[in-house]
């Protein structure tokens, strides 16, 4: 456990009641992400009613996390030991079973303290009467080696659905395997550092003075990545606005705008704001506004700028419909489009049971409707710079490709990728360390 996770003497200890509690808190969560609910939503609701601290909060997300990575593989291991199908209406059960295997293959939990653990947590998630069988089953699953049940089938083997799988396969051939495979390892922590504030030497050095191991990429000139578990709060000069958090295929997005002083920038889907608050540090007297559809969303996008101490206009606005803005008005504009974010899949497990087969082509859709209503507001000679955190060719090469051949007065404005141009660039998840990205940029003439 991180020396950032202290806790009171009287804290300490995790008791029995803590255990069950942080159990039945994640049998809870991922109960709800099948049922639909967003990991942020399930998390804040759980956690609260069932009264959890921080660090019982941080195992509570270890658990939901890796239930969600490996969640078809556990199902298979689970169903042989299942003498019964639970009922829909006692499917927290089932997630309580999948959250206990996970401890007992994944993190190596002494088998004790997962179990009975586990056996207390069914009278907190109201299912009192499964106990016996609860503790049947994970001790028979201890008996017989408790070890996976592996599939020859790779989205079984790696836990995809199988319409999301087919996608990736009919994209990447044999690529696939490593997709998958890197969309279930944890997400690193990387923080772009506001070098205009002070510079990536200096900053380095306060890492070194709080000990902190940490690691340069060669891919962001402002971005380390930090090698252990570190909270907000614990992140040197984080709170005095010197440094943020944002992934390193994020950092990669805005210097593409090649932003100079004095320019009037859209962002057209800015929040939670990494971009925007990115951009303003690009250039002194940027002129950016930036909307988004969310209010809840856009006000943490000014939570964002107020701790950066930056500004910029914020609106609520659908992007879709930018006709309160004169045309050719903007010399830059960010697309920084809504996505089936299967390129953050690492960071955000629960992508993969709350995503459904037909919400791509929606999806496809809207962003094709913003982009076509964003190049209206382009300067002529300006850039639009689109951008997703998806890997599906349909929302991305083809998108752009689509949206140029039909505009006459689009050309693409090539990136350079290692040492590489080329009219747009698909990062793929960890292939350089950071998400699954998009970036294509293109101008008016
Ligand atoms: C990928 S996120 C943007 C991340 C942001 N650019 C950043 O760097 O922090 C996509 C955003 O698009 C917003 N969005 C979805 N549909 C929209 C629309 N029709 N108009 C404007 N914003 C929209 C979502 O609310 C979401 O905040």
């Amino acid at each position: 456990m991180s020396k950032f996770f202290k806790r009171s003497e009287s804290k300490n200890k995790v008791t029995a009641k803590t255990g069950a509690q942080s159990r039945a808190c994640a049998a809870f969560i991922v109960n709800a992400i099948e049922n639909g609910q967003s990991f942020n939503t399930a998390f804040a609701h759980f956690c609260m009613k069932l009264e959890l601290d921080d660090r019982d909060k941080a195992f509570v997300s270890e658990i939901v996390y890796g239930t969600l990575r490996h969640r078809r593989l556990l199902n298979k291991s689970l169903e042989p030991l299942l003498e019964h199908k639970i009922q829909k209406r006692h499917s927290v059960v089932k997630s309580l079973l999948l959250c206990a295997m996970y401890q007992l293959i994944f993190m190596r939990t002494p088998p004790h303290a997962v179990v009975s653990a586990t056996v207390s947590a069914c009278a907190l998630c109201q299912v009192r009467s499964f106990v016996s069988m609860v503790n049947a089953i994970l001790r028979r699953f201890l008996r017989e080696g408790g070890a996976l049940t592996h599939s020859l089938d790779d989205a079984v083997e790696f836990s995809f659905p199988d319409w999301l799988y087919k996608r990736i396969s009919a994209d990447y051939g044999d690529k696939t395997k490593d997709i998958l495979i890197n969309s279930n390892e944890h997400a690193p922590l990387f923080l772009r550092v506001l070098t205009d504030r002070i510079s990536l030497e200096d900053y380095l050095k306060e890492l070194d003075r709080h000990d902190i191991d940490y690691a340069l990429n060669r891919y962001g000139n402002s971005c380390v990545e930090i090698l252990q578990p570190l909270p907000h709060d614990a992140i040197p000069l984080f709170k005095e606005g010197m440094v943020t958090i944002q992934d390193l295929s994020a950092q990669l997005a805005a210097p593409l705008l090649n932003i100079s002083d004095n320019l009037k920038v859209l962002d057209t889907c800015a929040a939670p704001g990494g971009k925007s608050a990115h951009i303003l540090s690009l250039g002194k007297n940027i002129n950016l506004t930036a909307i988004d559809i969310d209010e809840s969303r856009l006000k943490s996008t000014q939570q964002t700028l107020d701790r950066l101490k930056l500004k910029a206009e914020l609106k609520v606005m659908d992007a879709k419909d930018l006709s309160s803005f004169e045309d050719e008005s903007f010399d830059r504009i960010l697309v920084d489009a809504p996505c089936s974010g299967t390129g953050v899949i690492r960071r955000h497990p629960d992508i993969k049971w709350l995503r459904r087969d037909k919400d791509i082509e929606s999806l496809c859709q809207i962003q094709k409707d913003i982009l076509n209503e964003a190049f209206k507001k382009l300067k002529t000679g300006g850039i639009l710079l689109y951008t997703t955190c998806s890997i599906l060719k349909c929302e991305n090469e083809e998108q752009i490709k689509d949206f140029v051949k039909g505009h006459d007065n689009a050309r693409f404005v090539p990136v350079s990728f290692d040492d590489t141009e080329c009219d747009y660039k698909q990062v793929l998840p960890s292939a350089h360390g950071g998400d699954g990205f998009f970036y294509a940029r293109v101008t008016k003439i």
